[in-house]
C-alpha cells in the first residue's frame, strides 16, 4: 500500500540558515508517528512544508500518492491539519463553524450535514453543536479543532501539540481520540511530551538542528527494558545475568539495575526468578524513560545512565 506521506530529501533555507536539512520519511496507513525535537529543531517548518503552507528549498512531498507541487489540490484533499493554535472562531457555534470548514474543504452541499454529523460523532461533540465555541472548555475547543481537521475525511492528519495546555483528564481523552482516529487513517503528531509519544505513537522521529537524527518503533523501546530495585543487602548480584531472557545487566544506582531482555520476556517470570534466588525484590517496572534517554543522547550527545 502507498505511503500516506512520502517526503524525500526535503530541505528549507531561510537566507543562510538551514532550518530543515535533507529529511526523508514515510507515514503508513494506521500509524501514529511521533515527531519530536528540541525548540528550533525544524518540526513546524517540516509540517508547514507537508501541509503546503511553505515551499521547500529542495526535495519532494507526496500525499496519498499525489505530488504536492504538481497536483496540490488532490494532494491537500488527503490532508487534515490542526496547527498548534487551533484556527477557531470563538464567536461561532460549533455546527456553524464545522459547516464553514467543510465548505472550505469543498465538501459537496448534499454531503455537508452528514460530514458535520460524522466529524462531531468521531470527536465526541454530538451534544455541542449549538454551543458557542468561545464558551467551551479548552479540551472541547481542541476537539472542535480536530473535528475541522477531519471534516473532509482525510486519510492523513497532522496534529501540532494537540494536548498542550489541557488538564490531565482532557489530555487522556484527546489521546484516546487520537488513537481511535488512527484506525481509519495515519497521524503525524508533533509534541514535546515524551510520555505522550510512548502512550500514543507507534513510531518516533527525532529532529535536531534540522536533521533527522533518530527513527524507531516506540513499543519496542517500552517493552525491552526493566528497572529492578533490590533490597539493600551485601550480596553478589551476578546471578541477574543468568536469569531467563536477560541479555544485558547495567547497574544504574545503589541496588538498582536495568535489565535488557529478549522479545519473549514476561516481567512476572523475572520477578519470580529473582525471588527464587532468595533475593528481595523492592520494585520492578518497565523502563518508561528509555525514550528520554534516546532523546538526550541524540540531541545533546550525552549518555544518560
Ligand atoms: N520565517 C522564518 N525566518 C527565519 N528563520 C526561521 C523562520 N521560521 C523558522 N525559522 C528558524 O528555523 C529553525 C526551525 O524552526 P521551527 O519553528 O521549524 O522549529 P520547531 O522545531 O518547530 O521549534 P518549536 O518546538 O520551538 O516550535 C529555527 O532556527 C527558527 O529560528
Amino acid at each position: 500500500m502507498a505511503a500516506l506521506i512520502h517526503i524525500e530529501n526535503i530541505s528549507r533555507h531561510y537566507a543562510d540558515h538551514c532550518a530543515v536539512a535533507d529529511i526523508s520519511f514515510d507515514l503508513q496507513p494506521g500509524e501514529v508517528l511521533g515527531f519530536l525535537g528540541p525548540n528550533g529543531a525544524g518540526k513546524s517548518t517540516t509540517m508547514q512544508i507537508i501541509s503546503g503552507v511553505l515551499a521547500p528549498s529542495s526535495g519532494t512531498v507526496q500525499l496519498n500518492g499525489f505530488d504536492l507541487q504538481k497536483e496540490p489540490i488532490q494532494a491537500k484533499r488527503a490532508l487534515g491539519y490542526l496547527p498548534e493554535v487551533p484556527p477557531l472562531y470563538p464567536e461561532m457555534r460549533v455546527d456553524e463553524y464545522l459547516h464553514y470548514c467543510a465548505r472550505l474543504h469543498r465538501v459537496g452541499s448534499s454531503e455537508l450535514n452528514q460530514a458535520v454529523r460524522q466529524a462531531k460523532q468521531r470527536c465526541g461533540l454530538e451534544s455541542m453543536g449549538k454551543r458557542v465555541i468561545g464558551n467551551l472548555s479548552k479540551g472541547y475547543q481542541q476537539r472542535v479543532g480536530i473535528a475541522q481537521a477531519i471534516i473532509h475525511n482525510p486519510r492523513t492528519i497532522i496534529l501540532d501539540e494537540p494536548t498542550s495546555g489541557l488538564d490531565p483528564n482532557q489530555v487522556r481523552e484527546i489521546r484516546q481520540l487520537i488513537r481511535s482516529l488512527a484506525s481509519e487513517c495515519g497521524i503525524l503528531l508533533s509534541t514535546h511530551i515524551l510520555p505522550e509519544v510512548q502512550a500514543v505513537c507507534d513510531r518516533v522521529l527525532i529532529l535536531h538542528q534540522g536533521r533527522l537524527v533518530y527513527s524507531g518503533p516506540v513499543s519496542r523501546q517500552q517493552q525491552n527494558r526493566l528497572l529492578v530495585t533490590l533490597a539493600p543487602e551485601s550480596r553478589d548480584r551476578d546471578y541477574l545475568a543468568t536469569l531467563p531472557d536477560v541479555v544485558k545487566v547495567e547497574p544504574i544506582g545503589p541496588q538498582q539495575y536495568c535489565l535488557t531482555l529478549d522479545s519473549n520476556h514476561q516481567p512476572g517470570e523475572i520477578a519470580a526468578a529473582i525471588v527464587g534466588q532468595g533475593d528481595r525484590l523492592c520494585e520492578l517496572r518497565t523502563d518508561q524513560d528509555d525514550l528520554e534517554r534516546i532523546f538526550t543522547q541524540v540531541t545533546l550527545g550525552e549518555s544518560v545512565p
